[in-house]
């Protein structure tokens, strides 16, 4: 995701982070930066962005108008919850009440970790806010002490809570300052009760003293442990440490566009670098890939990936767990090119590789389809495959996070004939 960096002073003076209708919090919170601007007029300084961005790499009529939500509100099916002990409210025993006001959660504000307690959120899923007031309430009326930083003491750190899209089902994980969870049935029944949408509830415990959110270890304490999702009609199966994008309405429309600009004709094999968990390779793989062949350096991912593809009876597809740069120099080094190619890439924040890119370009796929949330390091390496020998015939943004300052988007290349 890219952060706007919008120097138009009219811009930034008129929105400076004012009071805003739809959220007491805004601009304390570091959840959204544009709650405050019109949803059009956020869509075109994005799309301002991305076109300066690819300026001079790219011709101007390949930009193509960004893709909006209808509905730019709750899209978050993920939403990460920190419980802290609200100040001067630190626990002097272990038996000591809590009151519903000593325990905060929300978000953080902008660039540190002071908790700035919401309520209600204008970007996150309802049903799993609920969730995390819900465990709130439940941790004062038991009095189960919420995680202090600085101490390192209390129990409850986070909650984690996944709502599948289609579905509906919400996977919750309750990660944990300690490995035994008093009283963990009672508890479960408690949330199930509160939230009833709850379909399985997940321990992680994290006793370190660390800004990362989850820990090695876990138990399902109730349900299955995961819940499944419908994604451009396949069904993926999303446990508590998978990759799964957060905007799912958005992610369809991310992916539907990558593939109609992919172009499959029945002919083609896909290379799906940077795959994650397989959603997009496998969505190739149905609408007209002969064969996908997916590679990320996550073995979990992969793992995830391949169980993906059983699940959804998908044959055509087979997934690698390999640096993807290490990945497509092999490729282009050995005997078994594939003749008909296209390649899929979405990488990191930081882009990919001079060596991937290379190796990539050697390989002459027919089209390249690059998707990224981080337009400055697309444009940085588009510009490298433009001086291997292709063109940019389509720029795509897509907008999948609404009152923020991060776009994504997608280009297209073709091999020139020169
Ligand atoms: C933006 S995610 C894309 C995931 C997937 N395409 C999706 O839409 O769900 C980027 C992925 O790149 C993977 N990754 C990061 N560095 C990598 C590398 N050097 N080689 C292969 N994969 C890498 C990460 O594990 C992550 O799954």
């Amino acid at each position: 995701m890219s952060r706007i960096h919008d120097n138009n002073p009219k811009r930034t003076s008129n929105h400076a982070a004012k009071p805003c209708a739809s959220c007491p919090v805004f601009g304390r919170c570091g959840g959204c930066s544009q709650l405050n601007i019109p949803y059009a007029e956020q869509l075109a300084a994005k799309q301002r962005e991305v076109a300066a961005l690819f300026e001079g790499v790219a011709p101007a009529d390949a930009l193509l108008p960004i893709l909006g939500m209808e509905h730019p509100f709750h899209y978050r099916n993920k939403v990460v919850s920190p419980y802290a002990p609200a100040k001067g409210k630190r626990r002097k025993g272990r038996d000591a009440k809590l009151a519903r006001t000593d325990i905060l959660t929300g978000m953080y504000a902008p660039g540190s970790h002071r908790l700035v307690p919401t309520d209600a959120c204008a970007i996150e899923n309802e049903t799993a806010k609920n969730v995390t007031l819900a465990i709130r309430d439940i941790m004062a009326r038991w009095s189960m002490a919420p995680y202090d930083e600085d101490a390192g003491t209390g129990f409850v750190r986070h909650a984690v809570v996944r709502v599948g899209h289609e579905s509906g089902e919400v996977l919750v994980t309750v990660v944990t300052n300690g490995d035994e969870f008093p009283a963990s049935k009672a508890f479960c029944r408690e949330l199930k009760r509160r939230v009833p949408e709850v379909t399985t509830i997940v321990q992680n415990v994290n006793t370190r003293q660390t800004n990362v959110i989850l820990g090695d270890k876990e138990r399902t304490l109730f349900g299955p442990g995961f819940i499944l999702d419908t994604l451009c009609g396949l069904s993926f199966r999303i446990s508590s440490q998978s990759f799964y994008q957060v905007n799912a309405t958005q992610t369809e429309v991310l992916y539907n566009e990558a593939i109609r600009l992919a172009n499959l004709t029945g002919a083609e094999t896909v290379i799906d670098a940077y795959c994650g968990t397989g959603t997009i390779g496998l969505v190739a793989a149905r609408r007209g890939a002969t064969r996908v062949i997916g590679v990320d350096s996550v073995a979990s991912s992969i793992r995830d990936a391949a169980n993906n593809a059983r699940h959804n009876g998908v044959e055509n597809a087979e997934f690698v767990a390999q640096d993807a740069t290490v990945f497509m120099k092999e490729l282009a080094a050995s005997s078994e090119r594939p003749k008909s190619l296209v390649l899929l890439m979405d990488p990191p924040r930081a882009g990919s590789t001079p060596e991937f890119l290379a190796a990539a370009a050697s390989l002459a796929p027919e089209r390249i389809v690059y998707i990224s949330c981080n337009p400055a390091t697309q444009a940085r390496d588009v510009r490298q495959l433009v001086d291997e020998g292709y063109e940019v015939r389509a720029i795509r943004p897509v907008d999948m996070f609404p009152h923020t300052d991060h776009v994504e988007s997608i280009v297209m290349l073709e091999k020139r004939n020169d």
